[in-house]
């Protein structure tokens, strides 16, 4: 069986948005340093474009979650792959996502991530798929709310594939 993908959110409107977002990031932490943490693997693509667009000092480090699997379904359980290699401890945390969907995978994260006692905790994501949230999740900067389809591109991925799209698209089966 394979599968045809259909765009939904252009390259262009991609790069326009997240040029916004990351200067309305800028203004909320003038005089601060903000320490992005990229969810693996979906939220590459996102965090290194963000953090071009972002005017204040900014650290990086990478954590690798996966709930999904080769799937379109959640397995409901969300396991750490890879932990973050520094302290949290006093920084002025902001997770990078590529979307939110059950809000399973970044519920988890926080919970795990506000043990460590950073000075502040928020959330960034690229997409938001609000139907379909079973876990409440409080989002601090979403770029597009999308309706319940399954989508990949810009870091998404079906079944590992599709990640390098530039532009977000439907995958139909
Ligand atoms: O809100 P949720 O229902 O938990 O879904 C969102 C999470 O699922 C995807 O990750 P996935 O487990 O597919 O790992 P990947 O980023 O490596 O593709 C996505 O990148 C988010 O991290
Ligand atoms: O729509 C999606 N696409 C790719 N990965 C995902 N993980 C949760 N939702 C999605
Ligand atoms: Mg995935």
């Amino acid at each position: 069986m394979s599968e045809t993908i259909r765009e939904l959110i252009s390259e262009e409107d991609v790069a326009a948005k997240v040029k916004e977002i990351g200067a309305q990031i800028t203004k909320d932490y003038e005089g601060k340093a903000v320490h992005l943490i990229c969810v693996l693997k979906g939220g590459v693509f996102f965090t290194c474009e963000l953090a071009k667009r972002i005017e204040v000092p900014v650290s990086l480090d990478f954590m690798s979650v996966s709930s999904y699997g080769d799937d379109t379904k959640s397995s409901g359980v969300v396991k750490i792959i890879k932990d973050l290699d520094e302290s949290i401890e006093g920084k002025d945390v902001l997770i990078v996502e590529d979307i939110i969907d059950s809000g399973r995978t970044l519920s988890y994260l926080i919970e795990v991530l506000k043990q460590r006692n950073p000075a502040s905790i928020r959330l960034c994501t690229l997409l938001d798929k609000p139907e379909r949230r079973v876990k409440d999740v409080k989002v601090d900067y979403v770029c597009f709310n999308i309706p319940d389809e399954f989508v990949v591109g810009y870091g998404l991925d079906y079944a590992q594939k599709y990640r390098n799209l530039p532009f977000i698209g439907v995958v139909e089966f």
